[in-house]
Formats: C-alpha cells, structure tokens, sequence
C-alpha cells in the first residue's frame, strides 16, 4: 500500500490504547501488553453502560496498572501512538474519526463492515495511519498466501467450499477471515466473490454451479477459530486448514502492527504489509 513516512516515529515503548478492554480480545491485548518488553499500555475504551467503566485495566489480571477504563473516547486516546480496536464496526468507526483528529495510529481487528464503512476508513487512512485485518495470526496469513497458490493451480475441476467455526458469541458471519479467503481465491481465479459467493444452502438448490465459492459457517461453545478450504475435484480433495487454540496469537500479531506502525506517517496497510508478504 502506497503511505508516507513519519518525521518524527515515535520511539519504544509505544504506547497503546486498547477499545473493547473488556472484551475477550481487548483482554487478552492487556495482557499481552503487560508482558511486553517494548509496548506499554496507555489507555482503556468500553462503552458508557458496561460495567467495567471506572475500573483499572488490569483489575482482572489481579494487577493495578493505573490505567482506568474509559467512555470518554479523547481521555481514553490522549496519550497514546496507537489505538488497537477489537469492538464492532460501529464502535470502531466512531474511534477512528477521534485518531484521525489527534494523530493517534490505529490497528483495526474488528470485522463485519459493510462495504460504506470500509471505504469511510480508507478514506481516514489519508490522515493518520491504519493497519486492518480481520486476522492477525501468521499462520492465518501465511494460509491465505497458500491458498492464492492452490487456487491458480486448481483453477478447473475443483469446486471451492470454505467453511468456519467459530464460539457461540460470534455476531458475524461468515467470519471476516472466511471472506478475506474467497477474496483472495476469488482474485487467483479472475473472479469477482461478491458475483460467485454462494453463504449456505437449502431445499432444492439445483446442482453446483462450478463458478461458486461456497461458504458454510458454524458456532458453538468456545472454539477460538477454525477455517478449511475444500477445493474438491473427481477422485480427491484437497483440505486448507487453520485452526486457532489460542487467541494470544491475534494479540501478538497486533503488537507486530503496532511496531509496523512507528514508521508510518499515514496510508492503509494490513498483515500482508505488516509480515513481509506482499
Ligand atoms: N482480526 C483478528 O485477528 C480478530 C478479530 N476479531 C474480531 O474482533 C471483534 C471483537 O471480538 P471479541 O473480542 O471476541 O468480542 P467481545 O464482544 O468479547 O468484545 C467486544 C468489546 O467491544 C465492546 N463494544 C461493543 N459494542 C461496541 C461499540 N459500539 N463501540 C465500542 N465498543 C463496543 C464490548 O463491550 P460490551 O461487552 O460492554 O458490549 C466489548 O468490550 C469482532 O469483530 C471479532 O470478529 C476477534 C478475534 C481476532
Ligand atoms: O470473532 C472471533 O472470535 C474471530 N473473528 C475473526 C474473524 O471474523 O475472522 C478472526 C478469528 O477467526 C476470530
């Protein structure tokens, strides 16, 4: 992605600013930032009516860090580099608006944005600097590099199913990860997902239109994440599969961002960029 470099990077310990600090991932950001040698929590974001407003942001680790979770979106930005944002779209829209206004860099793992919303933070992008991703762990990354290879060698015979599983908290689907892979098997083949994606079937459907990408989703208990790409051809198939046992991985692939981040000035990037993928 095209960006400018910053004059004046900030230098470690970076300061981060985490929204959703109550959240499941917001959660295990704060600890993953504890332990770092070379990020430091700086502030806490949830939204006025939950009840972790007021309450220090380590509280749940046993741990008083001095840092008290906010509403107030300026208080809560101000003195940070870097805002790392596991909300919903609408939540992270708001916060991004407030980046853009104080020159507060932001990492964005939140999914389920319409396409409006996606072009409103490209357009933010020419003020401060983003990284975006709907996946944050190498192994997701590295699979979706994988898969763009398998699509081009498996262009004819093969029909493409994508299928996910994710906790039973999960309020989008697919998974943003699950679509980020029908975009990049998509692209291989020349296609276009949003005139190929086939989410979920019934009754009678017909025989399978081998121009699809077929997308399956399931939930529940606690499965942190699971994706597979069947490219199923006559007399084998072949099964892409990630699975996440632990959501630390997002959480490091964030920190990686936040370091990415320091010498970016403005511009649009994600994990490809951030990981030496391109
Ligand atoms: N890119 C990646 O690698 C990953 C992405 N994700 C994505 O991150 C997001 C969060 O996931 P997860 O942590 O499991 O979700 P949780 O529901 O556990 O956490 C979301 C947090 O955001 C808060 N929140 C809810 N609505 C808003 C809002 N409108 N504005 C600001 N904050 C809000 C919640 O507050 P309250 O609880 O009080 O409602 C909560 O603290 C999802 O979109 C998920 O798909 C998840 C894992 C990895
Ligand atoms: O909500 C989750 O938990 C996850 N969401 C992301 C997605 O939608 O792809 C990433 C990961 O799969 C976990």
């Amino acid at each position: 992605m095209t960006a400018t470099t910053s004059s004046a990077p900030c230098v470690a310990p970076y300061r981060v600013a985490v929204a959703g600090a109550s959240g499941r991932m917001g959660r295990m950001l704060i600890e993953a930032l504890r332990a770092s040698d070379d990020c430091v929590l700086s502030g806490a974001l949830d939204i006025p009516d939950s009840p972790a407003i007021g309450t220090d942001a380590t509280a749940f680790l046993g741990h008083t860090s001095g840092v008290t979770i906010t509403s107030d979106l300026r208080a809560g930005l101000a003195n940070a580099d870097v805002l790392i944002d596991f909300t919903r779209p609408e939540g992270t829209l708001a916060h991004l608006q407030v980046c853009a206004e104080l020159g507060v860099k932001a990492v964005i793992g939140t999914t389920g944005f319409t396409p409006a919303q996606k072009t409103e933070i490209t357009a933010l992008a020419q003020r401060t600097a983003l990284v975006m991703a709907p996946n944050m762990s190498v192994g997701v990354n590295v699979t979706l590099k994988l898969l763009e290879m398998a699509a081009k060698a498996l262009s004819t015979g093969y029909d493409i199913e994508i299928i996910e599983a994710h906790h039973r908290h999960k309020v989008d689907a697919p998974s943003g990860t699950a679509l980020k892979m029908g975009e990049v098997i998509a692209d291989a083949l020349g296609r276009d997902l949003k005139e190929c994606a086939v989410y979920g079937r019934e009754g009678v459907t017909g025989e399978r239109d081998p121009s699809t990408i077929g997308f399956a989703t399931v939930r529940g208990g606690d499965i942190v994440g699971d994706h597979t790409v069947l490219f199923a051809g006559t007399g084998e198939r072949i099964e892409i599969t990630h699975k996440s046992s632990s959501r630390a991985t997002y959480a490091q692939g964030s920190l990686r961002a936040v370091r990415f981040l320091h010498a970016q000035k403005t511009g649009m990037f994600d994990m490809f960029d951030v990981l030496g993928l391109n």
